[in-house]
C-alpha cells in the first residue's frame, strides 16, 4: 500500500472540494462487490448472451469486455464512480482550455492541456476561447505544413527524413509511422535517433542511402532536451563533414520561443505550444511534419480525423457503456484499486502497432505514475499501473506462460483487426494468416478468462484473468487516430477518477539533475583535473572499467 505521510516530506492541509477516495460511497460499494468478484471460471459464465450486451462501439473500434471480472451491478457502481469524481466536468475543464495542470497552491506548471484543440480543426469546434484560439493557431501551422508538403512533393528533392528527438517527441509520432507502413508514400522513408547513445544516430547515419537528399527534423518542446541538442549537434557535423550545409536539410519542432526557435538555423519551424504535454504531442506539430512527410499530408489528415471523433465520443458520450475511452478507464481502476493488479498487459495482434505499447507506457505511467493529488496530498490508494506489453503471437512464445500460470495475475489489453494492412495473405490449410493471428487473439482472451481445471495441477490453468479485446476492421490512418484518442482519454479519465495531475512529470526532474553533476566530474576528467573520491559520485564515475 502507497503511504499517507512519506518520512521527511509535510503532509498537506486538507479543503479539498473531492471527497476523499475512502469516504466516496462508490468506492465503498466497490469494495463490497470486489469481496466476491464475478467468476469467469464458473461453469456457463462467458455465454453468447454476455459476450453480446457486454461490448462498446465507437469510430471503428469495438471493445468487448465480457471477459472482465464485472457484472451489471459492478458497471453501475463504476458509473456512480464516474459521476462522484466529476470526471465529464473535469474533462470538459480540459477541452474547455482551463488551467488543470497543477497542484492547488504549490509551485506546479500551471498550464492548459488541449491537445484536443490540435485535432479540433473539422466542424463542429469548440467555441470555448481558449480551445477555439489554440485550435486557430493549430490551424495556420496545419496550412503551413500542407503548402510545405505541396513544395516537397513538387520539387522531390528530399526522399529520406531523420526525426531527432526524445520522449513525447519521439515514441508517439514513431509509433504511428511504424503502424502505417501500408500507407507510406512510394520512395520515402523516415529514420529516428532518440537515445544519446551515439551508436543510436551512427546506425541510422550509416543506412541512408543519399545523404544529400536527406532532411533532418529536430523536434523538442523544450529546445534543450540534452539528448537531442547533442544528437542535433553530431548530425549537424556529419552533414558538415560530408560537404552538405546543414542549413538546406535541417528543419525543426519546437515550443515558441524556445531556445530553438531560430528560424535562421533551419529550412523552416513547426511550433507547439506550452498546453500541449510531450506524450500528447503526436497530433500536433511533433507527429505532423514527419507523418505528413513520411505517408502523405491526406494521411494525416485522417489521423487527426479518427482522434477527433474519439475525443467526441469522450466528452458527449454520457452513458459509460457508450463511452469507450471512460469504460476502458472504469475497467483499468476496478482491475487496479479494487481487485488489487499492479500491472496491466497492453497486447496488439498486428505487428504494425509493434511500437504502440511504448508509446503507451510514456502516455500513462508519465501521466499517472503519481504519489500526490491535485491538493498536493499523498494519496492512500494506487494509482496508475505499470504497463507493459509486446506484438502477439510473439508474446505467446514468450511471457504469456507467467500470464496463464503466474502467481501475479496481469490483466490484459488485446488489440486487432479484422484485415491486415497490406492485404498481403494467403490461405493455408483452409485459413488465412490474418485468421491465424485472430484465432489466437480470442484463444488468449478465453483461455485467461475461463482457465481449465483437471487433475494434474501442472496443466491447470485458474482462469478469472481479466482481459479485454478492442477490435477494429483495419488499421487505417483514421482507425489509428481513433485508437491514439481512446488510450489519451482512457489515461486522462483515470487521472480524474484518482484526482491527480495527469499532466506533469515532475518525477523525472532528479534524475537529470543527478546527470549533468555527473557530466560536470566527467568535463573535470577530460580536462585532466583531479576528482575526489570524496564524494559518490565521484567514487561511482571511477567505478566505470
Ligand atoms: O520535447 P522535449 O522538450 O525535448 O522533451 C522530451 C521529453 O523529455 C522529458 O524528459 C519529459 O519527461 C517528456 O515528457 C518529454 O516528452
Amino acid at each position: 500500500a502507497v503511504p499517507t505521510t512519506m518520512p521527511g516530506l509535510m503532509r498537506l492541509k486538507g479543503g479539498s472540494s473531492m471527497p476523499t477516495w475512502s469516504d466516496n460511497p462508490a468506492v465503498i460499494k466497490l469494495r463490497e462487490i470486489a469481496k466476491n468478484p464475478y467468476d469467469l471460471s464458473a461453469k456457463d459464465a462467458i455465454s453468447p448472451a454476455r459476450i453480446n450486451m457486454m461490448q462498446a462501439s465507437a469510430c471503428g473500434l469495438k471493445l468487448l469486455y465480457g471477459t472482465e471480472r464485472v457484472d451489471e451491478a459492478t458497471i453501475d457502481a463504476l458509473a456512480n464512480l464516474a459521476k462522484e469524481r466529476d470526471v465529464f466536468g473535469k474533462m470538459k475543464a480540459m477541452m474547455d482550455g482551463e488551467v488543470i495542470n497543477k497542484i492547488e497552491s504549490y509551485e506546479s506548471e500551471n498550464r492548459k492541456v488541449l491537445h484536443t484543440a490540435m485535432r479540433d480543426v473539422f466542424d463542429k469546434r469548440n467555441e470555448a476561447p481558449a480551445a477555439k484560439e489554440a485550435s486557430d493557431l493549430e490551424m495556420a501551422e496545419l496550412s503551413k505544413l500542407k503548402d510545405w508538403c505541396n513544395k516537397l512533393d513538387k520539387e522531390k528533392t528530399f526522399t529520406d527524413l531523420v526525426l531527432i528527438g526524445i520522449g513525447g517527441s519521439d515514441l508517439g509520432p514513431r509509433a504511428l509511422y511504424l503502424a502505417l507502413q501500408g500507407y507510406k508514400k512510394d520512395n520515402r522513408r523516415v529514420h529516428f535517433v532518440s537515445n544519446v547513445d551515439p551508436d543510436d544516430a551512427a546506425m541510422v547515419l550509416k543506412g541512408i542511402p543519399d545523404l544529400s537528399k536527406t532532411l533532418v527534423l529536430v523536434c523538442s518542446k523544450s529546445g534543450g532536451t540534452l539528448e537531442t541538442l547533442t544528437n542535433e549537434q553530431l548530425v549537424r557535423d556529419f552533414f558538415v563533414k560530408k560537404g552538405l550545409d546543414p542549413k538546406k536539410h535541417f528543419a525543426c519542432v519546437t515550443g515558441k520561443g524556445s531556445p530553438m526557435d531560430n528560424p535562421a538555423e533551419y529550412l523552416i519551424s513547426f511550433y507547439m505550444f506550452d498546453y500541449i504535454g510531450g506524450r500528447y504531442s503526436a497530433t500536433s506539430m511533433v507527429g505532423g511534419p514527419m507523418l505528413a512527410f513520411g505517408l502523405g499530408y491526406q494521411n494525416y489528415e485522417m489521423i487527426l480525423k479518427g482522434a477527433h471523433d474519439m475525443d467526441r465520443n469522450a466528452i458527449s458520450e454520457k452513458d459509460v457503456r457508450k463511452n469507450l475511452p471512460l469504460l476502458l478507464a472504469l475497467l483499468g481502476v476496478w482491475n487496479r484499486n479494487f481487485l488489487g493488479h499492479q500491472t496491466l498487459a497492453v497486447l496488439p495482434y498486428s505487428q504494425a502497432l509493434v511500437r504502440f505499447t511504448a508509446h503507451l507506457q510514456q502516455l500513462d505511467m508519465e501521466s499517472n505514475g503519481k504519489h500526490i493529488d491535485r491538493e498536493g496530498r499523498f494519496v492512500d490508494y494506487a494509482t496508475g499501473p505499470i504497463i507493459w506489453g509486446e506484438p502477439g503471437t510473439n508474446g505467446q512464445h514468450s511471457f504469456y506462460q507467467l500470464i496463464h500460470q503466474g502467481t501475479d495475475v496481469v490483466p490484459c489489453e488485446f488489440v486487432g483487426f479484422t484485415n491486415s494492412q497490406f492485404g498481403m495473405d494467403l490461405d493455408v490449410k483452409g485459413t488465412t494468416s490474418q485468421q491465424k493471428l485472430n484465432s489466437n487473439l480470442l484463444a488468449q482472451s478465453l483461455a485467461m478468462a475461463q482457465g481449465h481445471i483437471t487433475s494434474n495441477p501442472n496443466k491447470c490453468f485458474d482462469g478469472n484473468r481479466p482481459n479485454c479485446i478492442i477490435l477494429g476492421k483495419k488499421l487505417d490512418p483514421y482507425t489509428l487516430g481513433a485508437l491514439l484518442s481512446l488510450y489519451e482519454h482512457k489515461v486522462a479519465f483515470q487521472g480524474f477518477l484518482w484526482d491527480i495531475n495527469s499532466f506533469d512529470q515532475e518525477g523525472v526532474q532528479l534524475g537529470k539533475v543527478l546527470a549533468n553533476q555527473f557530466l560536470d566530474i566527467y568535463q573535470k576528467v577530460n580536462k585532466g583535473e583531479s576528482v575526489p573520491a570524496t564524494d559518490n559520485l565521484s567514487a561511482l564515475v571511477q567505478q566505470m572499467p
